[in-house]
């Protein structure tokens, strides 16, 4: 194996009899930027989730900065989930707590509740454009601004690596323009980015704006795509 953060060696993931990746390889570098694309049901979300041991492989192996996934236990796989930060296709939060205190929950699992972590808190979340509404509950949030949040509870303890399910779902273009802004702002601060998107427009329009890998899958294998997108 190679020196990625995360690397898959001819990893299989089937559930019921069936495949539905097959002999999948890849290494994401430190610092590297990529997209992740293919039809809806494809496996996009699945790759991700295995990407951060949500899910076992099948068979093949999954590494995450040079440790074995499917060996690590359960103190070391909570490690591993604070070097991953994850925005969840569906950015699920708790309608009775407030944006800042949903934000923040990673925080407090973790047991980082100290003075500067406050203040990042609030750093984090006028850089996502969110800095007025700290106080708002969820159900008062717009897509965008649900968005936004998602990506700030998933960086607000500094992972290296960052994967985004559909980061852009549910908004406009401007608003899914101002949130891959974001993710290239991380990328260009060190993090590797992993973005999983069925939508090829934002795929060509960020290109022009970062260094990025396509990676597609299509019946159940993954391919490099190429500059024909
Ligand atoms: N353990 C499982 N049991 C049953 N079905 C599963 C399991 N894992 C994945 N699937 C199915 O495999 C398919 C692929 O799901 P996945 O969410 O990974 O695709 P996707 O490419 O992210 O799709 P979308 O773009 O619609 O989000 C789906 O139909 C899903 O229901």
């Amino acid at each position: 194996m190679g020196a990625g953060v995360i690397e898959l060696e001819n990893v299989s993931y089937g559930y019921g009899g069936g495949e539905l990746l097959s002999d999948v390889s890849v290494q994401l570098q430190p610092g590297s930027f990529h997209f992740l694309t293919g039809p809806s049901g494809a496996g996009k979300t699945t790759l991700l989730k295995l990407c951060y041991g949500a899910l076992l492989a099948s068979s093949g192996r999954i590494s995450a900065f040079g440790q074995d996934i499917a060996r690590l236990d359960r103190d070391q796989m909570a490690l591993l989930r604070r070097r991953i930060g994850v925005v969840h296709q569906d950015c699920r939060f708790l309608d009775h707590m407030t944006l800042a205190e949903n934000v923040a929950l990673p925080l407090m699992v973790s047991g980082r509740t100290d003075e500067s972590r406050r203040a990042d808190l609030a750093e984090l979340l006028t850089w996502v454009g969110l800095g007025s509404r700290m106080d708002a509950l969820p159900p008062e949030l717009s897509g965008g601004e649900r968005q936004r949040a998602a990506l700030a509870r998933a960086v607000i303890l500094s992972p290296d690596v960052v994967l985004a399910d559909e980061p852009t779902g549910n908004v406009d273009w401007e608003m899914s323009q101002r949130l891959m802004q974001l993710l290239i702002e991380l990328n260009r601060m060190g993090k590797t980015v992993v973005i999983a998107t069925h939508d090829l427009s934002l795929i060509r329009a960020a290109k022009s704006h970062v260094q990025a890998r396509v990676l597609r899958i299509s019946q159940r294998r993954l391919h490099l795509a190429g500059a024909d997108l």
